[in-house]
Parts: structure tokens; sequence; C-alpha cells
């Protein structure tokens, strides 16, 4: 990959943590990957893999043990917000409004701006997840599905240069989940934010990604394969589905996930690549589709 398309990197990332007996397990060792400016990565694999860990190394929040991460040139040293995180749950603070909560971080971050131009900025992104008619509710007031709006509002209003999704939908009931898959694709095509997705889920990770990241079993995990995602922007779920790809790639998937179940009592000896692991692409012939193979082309 060319230097001017290396925005997020992260090299030979290595996180170990202490067992119980005091000695230090390396969860993750040797992770490579590289995100190009506004594209969106998805993490997937195995539950304890580490893919919160590598997300959380990225954020600054979990100390790197090894290895680096450099973001639009910059190593990062710890937790800023040119790097937003939405968790699971938004975390939000109880005694203040969604405005409010959203306010905290728009203060910090444009500490030169008016009052009203603060005040417009939170509207905004308040408005673009939905919450126009309910940005003085407290988070008491709210559903689940509404308090993590008011996340995904307070990390976009921070214009940052990486957003970071830990399982954002995963308290969520499925129809509250696609509204919000939706609302974060919409921010996505208009902000173009460089995004990493972490997730359980095959469909959503398909859905909202430009490449997958698959994850081997740890300890010792690191990137297995990088699968391309050649499906057209803006997306839509109806023809998203409908794609002809579509199933061969969850096909791949899939296979690689049940391929890492069955290493699960049998892992072969770490390697540690210096590179990360060249990207697996699906390709239609010719017959099948001519439109999508435009895509295949443009993205492989
Ligand atoms: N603070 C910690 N101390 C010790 N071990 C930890 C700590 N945090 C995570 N781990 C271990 O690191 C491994 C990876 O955890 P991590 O949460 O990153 O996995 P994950 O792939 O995100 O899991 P899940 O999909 O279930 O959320 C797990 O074995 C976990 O028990």
């Amino acid at each position: 990959m060319s230097q001017e398309n290396r925005f997020v990197e992260m090299y030979r990332l290595v996180k170990a943590y202490p067992n119980p007996f005091g000695d230090d397990v390396k969860v993750v060792d040797g992770f490579n990957l590289i995100l190009k400016k506004g594209e969106v990565v998805s993490l997937i694999g195995h539950s304890g893999c580490g893919k919160s860990t590598v997300l959380t190394m990225v954020s600054g929040l979990n100390p790197i043990s090894s290895g680096s991460v450099v973001v639009a040139g910059r190593e990062i040293a710890g937790p800023g917000p040119d790097r937003s995180v939405v968790f699971q749950s938004p975390c939000l603070l109880p005694w203040m409004t969604a405005m409010q909560n959203v306010r905290m971080g728009v203060d910090r971050v444009y500490p030169h701006a008016s009052r009203t131009e603060r005040r417009q900025i939170c509207e905004y992104y308040l408005s673009i997840v939905g919450l126009a008619d309910s940005m003085d509710k407290y988070p008491r007031e709210m559903s689940g599905g509404m308090q993590q709006r008011v996340g995904i509002a307070r990390a976009i209003a921070l214009k940052p240069n990486m957003l970071l999704l830990d399982e954002p939908f995963g308290r969520l009931d499925s129809l509250t989940r696609m509204e919000l898959q939706d609302v974060i694709l919409r921010i996505l095509d208009k902000e173009k934010i460089t995004t990493m997705l972490v997730t359980h889920d095959v469909d959503e990770a398909i859905y909202m990604a430009d490449r997958i990241c698959m994850m081997t079993n740890g300890p010792n995990a690191k990137v297995g394969q990088v699968l391309e995602l050649p499906l057209p922007r803006p997306r839509n779920r109806a023809d998203t589905l409908e794609h002809p790809l579509y199933y061969e790639l969850r096909g791949s998937l899939v296979s690689f996930l049940e391929e890492q179940e069955r290493h699960k009592h049998h892992k072969p000896k770490a390697t540690e690549p210096d590179e990360p692991a060249p990207p697996m692409t699906v390709t239609l012939s010719e017959e099948e589709d001519t439109t999508a193979s435009e895509n295949v082309t443009a993205n492989a």
C-alpha cells in the first residue's frame, strides 16, 4: 500500500496480560493492519480472541505492550479526541441531558467557537442521529437505542480522525440494531471517517465495511485473513442482501470462523508476519454479473 494510503497503521501490536500465576500471556501478538483514509474495516473473530484488545489499544485506553499505532502520521501515546470510541453501553452521565452529554466533548474540541456555534454543532449531530425532539431528555427518559444514539452523536461531534466502534449494537433488539446500522452508514457516507468496527455478527460486518479483518484465535492472535468487500456505496440493505456476491462473501467468513473453531484445541505454532496478511477477494465471473464485476475490479 502506498504511503499516502496509510491513514491508520498498526504495526506488530502485542498485548500481554498477566495470568493468575503472574506470567505474561500474549493475547494479541504481531497484529498488523493498515486502513486507508475514510475506510471502514470490521474486525471479526471468535469470542475472546482479542478484538476489543486491539480496538482499545488503538483508542489509547489500553497500553500497548509492544508495537505501534500511527494515526494521520502521528504515533499515538494515549487516548485523544482524534479517536472517538463507541462501546456497547454509551455510559451517559445520568444528571445531564442528551444535549449536555454531547456538549461536554464539543466544548473541549471547539474551545474557540462561540456558545451558539457549539450549541448548533450539538443540535446538528443529535438531529442526524434522529434525536431532534429529544435533546433535552435525561438518560432515564430514553430507551437503550436512544441512549446509544446520543453516544454516537457524542463521538461524531468531535470530528475525529478515527471512529472506533466496539460492538455498538450488541445490547439492542434487532430492529433498533438495523436502524442504528443505517444511521452510522449515513454518517460515514457523509463524513468519511476512517472506522474500525468490532462485531460478532457476520452480516453486520459485511453490511457496514469495505474490508473485513478476520482474527485468529488467541492467545497470540493476529490477522488471519482480510476480505475485500466489493459492494457499492451508499449501502442499502435490500441491495446488499441481493448482491450476487453476498453469499459467497458470507461463506468465506463463515469458513474462516469454522476453521478457527476446528483449530481451537489444535493450535499450530504462531508465526510472526512482517506485513499484513494478503487480502482475500471473492470475484464474480463475467457470466454471473457484468455490473457487479466493475465493482470487483475497482476494489481488487
Ligand atoms: N485486563 C485484562 N487482564 C487479563 N486478561 C484480559 C484483560 N482484558 C482482556 N483479557 C483477556 O484477553 C483476551 C481477549 O479479550 P478481548 O475482550 O479483547 O476479546 P474479544 O475478542 O473482544 O472478546 P468478545 O468477542 O467476547 O468481546 C481474553 O482471553 C480476555 O480474558
